[in-house]
């Protein structure tokens, strides 16, 4: 799997020296605010669990999974609910956890979904945000690294559902793309 990569961009050093920075941040915002830590399978799990369990604070976890669905070309991509969240988001301060935003339609569809639900506050943390990726307006209250628009793998993000366990967020080498 190493193998694969063309270079690191982010090292698990990096990372982690990142999610600290994050995890201190939050923990003063959402001190006294109970959160509900909402965290978008599959991609965001490695970051999510690194993050909270460096957050001193009060918080309720829960998950959901969304993805794009092409009922035809890929620009008309859709969003589906494939698994929804269990718990009641009235009244609630919700952080989202994501991988990375990129288009930003996962994170458009979210945020109106859970203020449709009556979510008190709705704020996103990402690992990875892509502004020049960007095709909806969303904001990113709190991210890891701002990342040149280039295709990523590795720490939950995935090239064909693989490349989620590598420890660190690489390129991979054109050869592996000419090989499918
Ligand atoms: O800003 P966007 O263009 O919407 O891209 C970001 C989303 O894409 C990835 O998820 P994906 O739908 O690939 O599912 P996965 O997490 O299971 O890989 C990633 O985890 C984000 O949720
Ligand atoms: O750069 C990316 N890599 C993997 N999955 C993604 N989903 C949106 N952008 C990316």
């Amino acid at each position: 799997m190493n193998n694969d990569i063309e270079k690191v961009l982010y090292s698990a050093d990096d990372i982690q020296a990142a999610i600290d920075r994050l995890a201190k941040q939050l923990t003063v915002e959402y001190r006294d605010k109970k959160p509900l830590i909402v965290s978008v399978l599959s991609g965001a799990v490695l970051f999510t669990v690194d993050l909270i369990k460096k957050m001193d604070i009060m918080a309720q976890i829960d998950f959901i999974d969304v993805s794009t669905y092409f009922g035809g070309t890929a620009t008309t991509g859709q969003l589906k609910l494939i698994h929804d969240m269990t718990a009641d988001v009235k009244g609630r301060n919700v952080l989202i956890t994501e991988d990375i935003v990129d288009s930003g339609r996962t994170l458009d569809y979210l945020v109106k979904l859970l203020k449709k639900r009556g979510a008190k506050s709705v704020k996103t943390v990402s690992l990875l945000n892509k502004p020049e990726g960007r095709e909806f307006d969303v904001n990113v209250e709190y991210y890891g690294f701002k990342v040149p628009n280039e295709f990523l793998v590795g720490y939950g993000l995935d090239y064909k559902g693989y490349y989620r366990n590598l420890p660190y967020v690489g390129v991979l080498k054109l050869s592996v793309y000419s090989e499918d």
